[in-house]
């Protein structure tokens, strides 16, 4: 068992416990300042509290409260190099952090599909093994130099609500021609996993893939031919970098700190 706190019980926050709680390998204390987040993630965490200090005690402290609150929270929070802070704030950099407190930081990025032991997380170090193990039951992640967070943030971290909305758009085409809307819900959202897992799995080039589903005379080619001549491919990559710049903006305000 892996003992481990986590500082803010928010979105990210309550999803990290519900993910670590599935796993049943870690003894788990959730600290927030507000009853009714505590109340929700009461069910899946040995502890709750609203004192930062007795979040502390843990090997591993994770950090999931907004940029703002970070300062203030590390203010309250003794830890010693022995022990790890996660810190999911988006956009504070390690540097920022290190300079008040004790404890070893590693920076990481993850996605809200931390609650269902499926994300995707960038981290700046793979930290003990203890961290390790949470990294894992939380999903799959990649260590990547700290000058590349803003984009992980942008790309992993933002990520997943770019994708409920390409869900959302094509799950209403198929309610416009006839659906219902549960059905069409699940057979998109079924679709982006499939083809996740296939990308996952597989070894071919994405285009490769493409050219797999597309049929000789068939349906896909029309598609694709619209996709291919729209402005799709620039209004995602104005998406992510809107995105990272928000990132880079934020980080900027910290370093000038
Ligand atoms: N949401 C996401 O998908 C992702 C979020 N992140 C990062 O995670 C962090 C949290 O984001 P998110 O969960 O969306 O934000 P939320 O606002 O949903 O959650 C933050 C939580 O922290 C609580 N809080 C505020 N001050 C303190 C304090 N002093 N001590 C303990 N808890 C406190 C807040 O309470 P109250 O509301 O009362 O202030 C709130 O419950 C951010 O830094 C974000 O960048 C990273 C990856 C993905
Ligand atoms: O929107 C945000 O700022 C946070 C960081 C990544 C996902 N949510």
């Amino acid at each position: 068992m892996v003992e481990v706190s986590v500082i803010g019980c928010g979105h990210l926050g309550s999803a990290v416990i519900r993910g670590l709680a599935k796993s049943d390998n870690h003894t788990i204390t959730a600290c927030d300042l507000d009853e009714d987040a505590l109340d929700a993630v009461e069910p899946h965490v040995d502890r709750t509290t609203k004192e930062v200090r007795e979040a502390a005690s843990a090997p591993v402290v994770i950090l999931a409260v907004r940029p703002q609150t970070v300062s203030p929270v590390l203010n309250q929070l003794q830890m010693s190099p022995e022990q790890t802070l996660l810190s999911f704030a988006a956009a504070v950099p390690t540097d920022f952090i290190e300079e008040r407190t004790g404890g070893t930081v590693v920076r990481g990025m993850p996605n809200l599909a931390v609650e269902t032991g499926s994300t995707a997380a960038a981290v700046t170090a793979e930290g003990d093994e203890d961290v390790r193990n949470i990294l894992d039951d939380l999903g799959k992640y990649v260590v990547v130099d700290e000058s590349l967070m803003d984009i992980a943030t942008a790309l992993n971290g933002s990520g997943p609500a770019f994708v409920f909305y390409l869900i959302k758009i094509m799950a209403a085409a198929g309610v416009e021609s006839g659906l219902a809307e549960d059905d069409a819900a699940r057979l998109a959202a079924q679709t982006f996993k499939g083809a996740a897992e296939i990308v996952l799995q597989s070894e071919e080039s994405l285009d490769h893939l493409i050219d797999a589903v597309t049929s000789e005379g068939g349906t896909t080619i029309e598609g694709m031919e619209v996709l291919r001549e729209s402005e799709v491919d620039d209004v995602m990559e104005r998406t992510i970098r809107a995105a990272e710049e928000r990132s880079i903006e934020i980080t900027n305000d910290f370093e000038r700190d």
